[in-house]
């Protein structure tokens, strides 16, 4: 988990996953699975990856009552993933009630895969927040009232912009994980990301892992991007 660079494997269907994944030489990666892939090609695409010796964040971003929630946490444990996640929105009962069904469907002998909590979705400004949302606060206040909800409701950490990691850290400890998409080089489109951070300001900021979507999969050299992309985050923690 520490220090992993995480490529977003944002595609529509299998075969543009292995149409990527073929010039990496059967490489191990640490691989996102989010909802436009799942959604189409279901607990199936999880099990390809895995066998490909991949590691695996599955982002469902659950949110849903803490029952529901707790039955669906239940199934995707089955799917030995290593990280997902639900949204700290959904409440402290919510996410104690995510870890439950995960602990429930762990193998005996099998570690859980650890649970993190989106705070503030990246792609989320303050003025949105203040004013689609109705909360007041500032958006650093926010991100870590909800950090602060998922650590009392026992997850291991949180998904959050680069921006606010430091304060995560500094008020909850550096063993709580801070997952940080938004990341993008000085040349980078922003595209829909609002809270936007370069590979070496987010590895300043002590963040654990980093999400990286769109500039690698949509590389014309998507090797030579994803090399690009591990010198620029692994060179600052020399
Ligand atoms: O949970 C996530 O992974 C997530 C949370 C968040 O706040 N912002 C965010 O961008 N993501 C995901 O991170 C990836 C970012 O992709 P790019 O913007 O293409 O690098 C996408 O797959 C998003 O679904």
């Amino acid at each position: 988990m520490d220090n992993a660079l995480i490529i977003a494997l944002d595609f529509a269907n299998r075969k543009e996953v292995e149409k990527f994944l073929q010039p990496f030489n059967g490489k191990q990666l640490f691989v996102k699975v989010g909802m436009e892939l799942f959604y189409q090609e279901g607990p199936e695409i999880v099990h390809y990856l895995k066998n490909n010796g991949h590691r695996i964040f599955l982002d469902l971003k659950l949110h849903d009552i803490p029952n529901t929630v707790k039955s669906a946490m239940k199934g995707l444990a089955r799917l030995e993933c290593d990280l997902v996640n639900v949204h700290a929105a959904g409440g402290r009962e919510m996410m104690s009630a995510a870890l439950e069904g995960l602990d429930e469907g762990t193998a005996a002998g099998r570690k859980r895969p650890a649970c993190i909590a989106v705070t503030q979705l990246t792609s989320t400004s303050e003025e949105q927040m203040n004013k689609e949302q109705l909360i007041s606060a500032s958006l650093e206040q926010s991100v870590l009232h909800y950090a602060s909800l998922a650590i009392e409701s026992g997850l291991d950490g949180v998904v959050c912009s680069a921006w606010e990691a430091s304060s995560i850290r500094e008020a909850l400890g550096d063993t709580f994980y801070t997952v940080t998409p938004g990341i993008r080089m000085e040349e980078d489109n922003s595209g829909d990301q609002k809270r936007i951070a370069t590979p070496e300001f987010a590895r300043n900021a002590g963040v654990t892992s980093i999400v990286v979507g769109r500039s690698i999969t949509r590389s014309n050299d998507s090797v030579k991007s994803y090399e690009k992309w591990q010198d620029a985050w692994r060179r600052k923690q020399l």
